[in-house]
């Protein structure tokens, strides 16, 4: 099986190369094409960096090559990790339109390659954000169920980190999953919140405790609010600003943190990397698994009444097909307000590109 990563030479693109060779998730007969840009810095350091690669890990490398056109992409699984990023620097703001204007064009130009190309049968797992715009791309020309967001998992192992420290236990007893959309408007839900050893009574509790009597109708507020804090202190104190987060509660955690580190000028590409390689390794496994991701769905769940269309993060079966179906039980009604509202805002970021067939547009 094969793996190509668009944007290889990228912070996350590099780390995403490197755990797939380290964590042995592509075997020596596999091939890994790092994909750069032709006649740019990024197609020179594509073949420099092939040669690091093979330097570190010659006992165990896949084979390795490089493609610097669109149209020579093969593989099994393809990582989208190309484009433009948020400036990681303190108090940077990013726009967000010409941010998402400038990755348009990189999602399609790939997208059409991959589907003018290509076998008919990879896998892409989007990283490039907005990760909701590149799954719209890449799933009108692709199919919808042959890509993959990753941002829903990411946030997802993130918050089930924050639950785990909060409980003082290993990430790995803790389960439950984060949809909506990557970034602020995600939505913790903390319905299919699973803490291995509890049963129904002490995980309820557990749960409470853990919330404090907060429902998510306040989090955007919060959101604002611990974004406003940091900003005031990371300029003279970082170290405090990482500090005050530790008073927060997991799910305020999960957000704000990944946000100051990206400010922090550290930005978040090992975390990333991880995630990518666990869906990466997911659909080369051969068996299916639920996973969090941001995919195009039409009508395959309901929230609250209403039929989910359009892209939105959720939690899903994945296999080496792509997804399949969705696990998403009725969710509490303040999981669900958050949802829709996310569902709405994806939808008005995608019309612009006439992306727009969502859950908003259906009500
Ligand atoms: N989904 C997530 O959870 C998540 C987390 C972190 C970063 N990201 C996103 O991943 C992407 C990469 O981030 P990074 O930190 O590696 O950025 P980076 O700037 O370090 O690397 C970007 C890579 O994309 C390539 N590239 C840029 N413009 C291109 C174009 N027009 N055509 C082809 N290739 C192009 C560059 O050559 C480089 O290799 C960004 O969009 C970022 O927002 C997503």
């Amino acid at each position: 099986m094969d793996v190509a990563v668009l944007g290889a030479t990228g912070d996350v693109g590099r780390q995403i190369c490197a755990q797939l060779i380290e964590r042995r998730v592509l075997p020596t007969t596999s091939r890994l094409q790092l994909v750069g840009r032709p006649g740019g810095a990024s197609g020179r350091a594509s073949y420099g960096l092939r040669a690091d690669l093979v330097d570190a890990y010659d006992e165990h490398a896949p084979l390795i090559d490089v493609a610097l056109d669109p149209q020579d992409v093969v593989a099994d699984v393809v990582v989208l990790t190309a484009g433009r990023t948020a400036p990681a620097r303190a108090g940077a703001v990013a726009d967000r339109a010409a941010l998402a204007a400038e990755n348009h064009a990189v999602f399609e130009s790939y997208a059409r390659a991959i589907a003018r190309h290509g076998s008919g049968h990879e896998v892409v797992v989007v990283v490039s954000n907005p990760v909701e715009l590149g799954v719209a791309v890449v799933a009108r020309e692709l199919g919808r169920h042959r890509v993959i967001g990753m941002g829903a998992w990411l946030d997802t192992l993130r918050f089930r980190r924050e639950v785990a420290v909060s409980l003082g236990v290993r990430r790995h007893r803790v389960g439950g999953f984060v949809a909506g959309q990557h970034g602020d408007d995600l939505v913790p839900l903390w319905s299919t919140v699973r803490i291995s050893g509890l049963d129904l009574d002490e995980r309820r509790r557990a749960v409470a405790a853990l919330r404090g009597g907060r429902t998510l109708d306040g989090f955007a507020a919060e959101i604002e609010g611990a974004k406003a804090d940091l900003a005031g202190l990371m300029a003279d104190d970082v170290a405090a600003a990482f500090d005050l987060i530790e008073t927060w509660p997991p799910d305020l955690r999960g957000v704000s943190r990944p946000w100051l580190t990206h400010q922090s000028g550290a930005k978040t590409a090992a975390a990333t990397a991880n995630a990518t390689v666990d869906l990466v390794d997911t659909v080369l496994d051969g068996r299916d698994i639920v996973v969090a991701g941001q995919v195009a769905l039409d009508g395959e769940a309901a929230v609250a009444g209403t039929p989910l269309r359009g892209v939105l993060g959720v939690p899903v079966v994945l296999g080496p097909e792509g997804w399949t179906r969705v696990l998403l039980d009725e969710p509490e009604p303040d999981e669900a307000r958050r949802l829709l509202a996310a569902a709405g805002r994806i939808d008005a970021m995608l019309a612009p590109w006439g992306l727009r067939s969502g859950t908003e547009a259906a009500r």
